[in-house]
């Protein structure tokens, strides 16, 4: 019986094999590069015959081979992992942004157009000397890259695909220079329920805290985690010195997801980071300006309340203060006697506890109300306009099919506050 591999010869054996295959492909003369979109693997002559009869690409450059993203089709799984690609406005302005606070490294968690793009920075040129390591479910990429550049990973369990070896690149590449230098960017998918994400994100911290040394022991690991701004609240509970930039991310391949200054069409895509707002410049050439008040930048349209003493505006639209709720509202939002606070109009009132849900009074239920008759007509309207709108957002959906990457029950109610939150 052969003996079992010692633990480095295991890494060993690990990086060899892939390696090989990309070095063969990047050594052959261009037009023997062949990339195969159906199986969306790059092709070695010996695998030709195979793929004969399958959408075969030539001329494989060393361009391309740096841009995966673009060569690869983005996943469109219904479910948890569409891929929504940055747009390059974002990626650009996110390169610049890292090096510009001083970083070194960048643990890349599902964003591998990012990866690409600091790769191509540290090649082009002396720009910057970022370094970066993907971890992403999207095993295709690992074609392209060295084992010491990519894991094949699960971010809602923290599994390595391949195991030990894989863990101890990413631990090292947490770790080195006493973990200094270092910030994690995550780009999860928006279907992804928050709890498991920041159970994995606190694993990884806790990889880089075992690199620390004693007296660092209080410093936080740089985060930037991209995600809608509506799951603010969600994400500071687990991480209470998050705070949310108004930096619109956006992507190539998502409609709804578009950078535009003003009106509807707004990204929802926010940073949630803690490294503190006011080290963070966003483009002014964009129309986001510093706000002395708050010390951070805001968008164009975030107006300073002086009764809530900051910018209020989290969709970027300029947001108005209501009195009764003592905090600024959505622009379209009316203050809802039922309810006791702002709400979307034509929204199901709550209704006070134990009164009418017809006329608010504490004295009579439903049943009894005086108003009862004009109500049932008031009602019905309401109800047709509901109708309408519901039938205005279902011709939405389908539209924006790409969107629904959530799971069944919980699927359906992310999906309704997802356009509630777009559409009101
Ligand atoms: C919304 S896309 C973000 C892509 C990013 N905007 C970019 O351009 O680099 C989500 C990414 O997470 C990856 N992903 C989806 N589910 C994952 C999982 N369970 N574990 C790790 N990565 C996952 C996808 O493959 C995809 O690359
Ligand atoms: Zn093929
Ligand atoms: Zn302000
Ligand atoms: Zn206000
Ligand atoms: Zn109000
Ligand atoms: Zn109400």
């Amino acid at each position: 019986m052969p003996a079992q591999p010692v633990e480095t010869e295991k890494i060993a054996i690990f990086f060899n094999g892939k390696m090989k295959r990309y070095l063969r492909f990047i050594q052959l003369p261009l037009t023997q590069r062949k990339f195969c979109e159906s199986c969306q693997q790059l092709l070695l002559p010996d695998d030709w015959g195979v793929h004969g009869e399958h959408q075969v690409v030539g001329d494989v450059s060393v361009t391309q081979l740096r841009r995966p993203s673009q060569l690869l089709y983005p996943l469109e799984n219904k479910k948890a992992n569409a891929q929504y690609l940055f747009s390059e406005r974002t990626c650009q302005f996110l390169v610049g942004l890292l090096s510009t606070l001083g970083f070194r490294r960048v643990l890349c968690v599902g964003t591998p157009r990012l990866h690409e793009l600091i790769r191509l920075t540290t090649s082009g040129g002396k720009k910057s000397n970022l370094k970066s390591l993907l971890l992403d479910i999207d095993f295709r990429y690992s074609q392209f890259y060295m084992e010491d550049s990519f894991c094949h990973y699960n971010m809602f369990n923290h599994h390595f695909f391949d195991g030990k070896p894989a863990l101890e690149v990413c631990r090292a590449f947490l770790q080195e220079d006493k973990g200094d230098g270092v910030i994690m960017v995550t780009d999860p998918p928006f279907g992804g329920l928050v709890e498991p994400l920041a159970i994995t994100f606190k694993k990884l911290i806790g990889m880089w805290k075992e690199g620390q040394s004693q007296d660092d022991s209080q410093q936080e690991m740089p985060i930037f985690w991209i995600f809608p701004y509506f799951l603010e609240a969600r994400i500071c509970q687990f991480f209470p010195s998050f705070c949310m930039l108004d930096y619109q991310v956006d992507y190539d391949n998502h409609a709804l997801y578009k950078h535009g200054r003003t009106g509807r069409k707004q990204s929802p895509v926010r940073i949630f980071t803690n490294i503190p707002p006011n080290k963070i410049t966003l483009p002014t050439e964009e129309g986001y300006r510093f706000c002395p008040l708050c010390q951070r930048y805001v968008s164009l349209e975030n107006q300073h309340c002086e009764h809530c003493n900051s910018c209020t505006s989290k969709d970027g639209r300029k947001w108005k203060h209501c009195f009764l709720c003592k905090k600024c509202v959505k622009p379209s939002w009316i203050h809802c006697s039922f309810c006791n606070h702002c709400a979307v109009a034509y929204h199901s009132c709550e209704g006070p506890k134990d009164g009418c849900f017809i006329c608010g009074e504490l004295d009579h239920k439903r049943r009894s109300c005086p108003n009862i008759s004009t109500s049932k007509k008031a009602n019905k309207a309401v109800r047709k306009q509901k109708q309408r709108k519901s039938n205005k957002m279902k011709m939405v959906t389908t539209k924006g099919q790409s969107m629904n990457h959530t799971f069944g029950t919980r699927k359906r109610k992310r999906r309704d506050r997802v356009h509630q939150y777009l559409c009101s």
